[in-house]
């Protein structure tokens, strides 16, 4: 199970978050991975975790101020990048764009689907892989694992319909180990989560806890 922790822009210490990551990485084998605000990607990548960006814009070097460039995301440190985050909605032809920059610049993969329907059209772009998060669960704690199991299966079932070598992350609400187990026995290979780490009081005991569940 790959467990990817979304910083989004919480006021967490995302150094602190990242050292966390990685003892419970080293300790466990977990594969755990932590993606901080673009700003702070260097930093984090310097605790040595793997580090992934939250979003890149589908541009490439040349007069695209404010942008994201995949390159300078991979020069910091990410390894992989988020594309489509529910919270950084993109068009389909911008998914596409973000897709094809992030190849380009060695970056792994993840695009984020609000619902079935959409994880079968994120896998038709070619991602790495594909995760669903129903954005009504997000934030709330509860745990789309157990309280939408249909979702996820039906967003495994999406996806291998289109592409079976694409796995499939769910997310929103997920933080105990148990939620993490109930994901796996739908058919997920890994987590996204955001609040159940970024804002706990003591982040490395929320890994080891979710980790629990791998
Ligand atoms: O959006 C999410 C991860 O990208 C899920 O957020 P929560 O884990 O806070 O529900």
């Amino acid at each position: 199970m790959f467990v990817l922790v979304n910083l989004k822009a919480y006021p967490c210490d995302p150094v602190a978050v990242a050292n966390a990551a990685a003892t419970v990485a080293d300790d466990t084998d977990a594969r755990i991975a932590v993606a901080p605000q673009a700003a702070h990607l260097s930093a984090v990548a310097g605790t040595g975790v793997e580090t992934w960006a939250q979003h890149v814009d589908g541009v490439e070097h040349g007069s695209h101020t404010g942008s994201t460039l995949a390159e300078a995301v991979a020069d910091a440190g990410a390894v992989g990048t988020l594309i489509n985050h529910s919270e950084r909605r993109l068009r389909l032809a911008d998914v596409d764009a973000g897709l094809r920059a992030a190849e380009r610049a060695g970056l792994e993969t993840v695009v984020c689907a609000n619902n079935p329907r959409q994880v079968g059209a994120a896998t038709a772009l070619g991602p790495d892989a594909v995760a669903v998060e129903p954005p009504e669960l997000i934030g709330t704690g509860t745990p789309v694992s157990q309280a939408d199991p249909d979702v996820v299966e039906d967003a495994v079932a999406a996806a291998a319909a289109v592409d079976e070598s694409v796995p499939v992350l769910c997310g929103a609400g997920i933080s105990t180990g148990e939620d993490l187990a109930a994901a796996r026995e739908l058919g997920s290979e890994g987590v996204l989560l955001a609040s159940g780490v970024a804002k706990a009081d003591d982040p490395e005991a929320a890994l080891r806890d979710l980790v629990s569940g791998v």
